[in-house]
């Protein structure tokens, strides 16, 4: 099988997957950040009543074109209405949010207001109608306040509970199965033997999908067999909407991960013109979505942002699952070998006139993962081209909230 570019291999996983179908029911506590899977229409008004936007009083502005003094017959607190009906030359005492009483039409903020027992003088005459906010200026009943689709944020939690709407019918979310292979994977505190490392990108792994919403299953490290391997796979297809892999996806001799898809499923495309991420393999199990990342600790991180997580979001009901790139002056020379599009390792920031300038990290090797631990963007030279000279404009790709 021959390399696809990244952007063929993008569309293709996209093209493949569409926002789970299954919905569920969340209160408003487990809401942010899903995506509604109901439209939402405001039952009643809100403000429900006439209210005072301010602390003053409520009196019949007709009443003060002249003048002449008010009389205080009541108070109208939040939560505690004035009952009466306010007639000519008088005025109730109220505070911002309380009911605005029968009556009156307008409110004087206090601090125009000299006040004498139970008279009151105006100094400062408001507009006819002034601070009195009404019933369904900001929702009215049958409005569609949401749309199906919508992703809730910390706002829409607090109009849902303005409307009274505890609970919410939102888009399940995707469980995503994940798995290290490899028979040097050592985990934390186990001692070495000769040729062991420890198992990192488990860790990666799991923090990168700890940032996406998802039901997360660790299926641990995968012994370098095929009978080990397949059985992950069984066990992913089982219970997960999406299984990762990392290593053995490669043409070693202790690569199974492949051949695994093509018994057990189908693989889409294998191997990608991506530097770091070669050997990824993409494929379907059933109904489970499978990712056989290359298990070099950088090629799983780049990846998995550059192509997992888009079909992770859009399997979460969203719509833009692709993170956009800005344009920023490379400081430092880069070097690059042309035939591979190449993310390489990047620290940006902005200067003082808001131009986006990137050095690079240094060692580019995908097995230097503090090259991404240091770095704060991609940068992403296009396949064709060879070594970068200082001051080339190049793409980055900011890791903001990604990480
Ligand atoms: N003859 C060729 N060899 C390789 C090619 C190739 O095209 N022809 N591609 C290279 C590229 S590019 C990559 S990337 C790697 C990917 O290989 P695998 O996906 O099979 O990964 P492994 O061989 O299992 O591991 C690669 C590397 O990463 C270390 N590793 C693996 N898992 C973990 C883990 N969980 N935590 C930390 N480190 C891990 C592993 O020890 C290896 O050093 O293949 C190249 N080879
Ligand atoms: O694609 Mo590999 O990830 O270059 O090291």
């Amino acid at each position: 099988m021959s390399m696809i570019s990244v952007e063929q291999a993008q569309a293709h996983i996209l093209a493949a997957i569409t926002a789970l179908p299954q919905h569920e029911t969340v209160t408003l506590w487990q809401a942010q950040g899903r995506i509604l899977a109901q439209t939402v229409t405001a039952p009643f008004d809100v403000p429900p009543h006439r209210n005072s936007g301010m602390d003053g009083y409520a009196l019949r502005h007709a009443d003060i074109s002249n003048g002449q003094s008010l009389r205080v017959i009541g108070s109208s607190f939040a939560g505690r209405p004035f009952t009466g009906t306010a007639q000519a030359g008088e005025c109730v005492r109220i505070m911002t949010g309380a009911v605005v009483p029968d009556g009156t039409d307008t409110v004087v903020m206090q601090e125009y207001v000299q006040r004498d027992g139970d008279a009151i003088q105006v100094d400062k005459a408001p507009e006819t109608g002034e601070n009195v906010r009404h019933p369904g200026e900001d929702m009215r009943t049958g409005d569609t306040v949401l749309a199906a689709g919508h992703k809730l944020n910390a706002a829409d939690l607090g109009l849902l509970a303005s409307l009274s709407l505890g609970e919410v019918e939102v888009l399940r979310r995707p469980r995503v199965a994940f798995c290290s292979t490899g028979d040097e994977l050592k985990s934390i505190g186990e001692p070495l033997q000769p040729g062991d490392i420890y198992d990192s990108n488990r860790y990666t792994l799991h923090g990168l999908l700890s940032k996406l919403d998802v039901e997360i299953i660790d299926l641990g490290v995968v012994r370098d067999t095929p009978e080990a391997v397949e059985h992950a796979f069984q066990q992913a297809m089982q219970q997960a909407d999406v299984f990762i892999t990392s290593g053995g996806v490669s043409v070693g001799e202790a690569d199974f991960v492949t051949a695994t898809l093509q018994r057990l499923g189908k693989v889409d495309f294998w191997k990608v013109a991506a530097k770091p991420g070669k050997p990824l393999a993409f494929g379907t199990l059933g109904n489970t979505v499978f990712f056989g990342l290359p298990g070099n600790p950088v090629s799983v991180m780049a990846t998995f942002l550059l192509f997992v997580r888009p079909a992770i979001l859009t399997l979460r009901g969203e719509t833009v699952p692709l993170v956009p790139e800005y344009s920023a002056i490379c400081e430092t020379g880069l070097k690059k070998t042309p035939g591979r599009k190449d993310y390489q390792r990047g620290i940006c920031e902005r200067d003082a006139n808001g131009q986006w300038r990137v050095r690079s990290t240094g060692g580019q090797g995908s097995h230097i993962l503090r090259s991404m631990s240091q770095a704060n963007c991609f940068i992403v030279l296009p396949l064709e081209w060879g070594d970068v000279e200082a001051g080339t404009t190049v793409s980055i790709i900011p890791f903001d909230g990604l990480l």
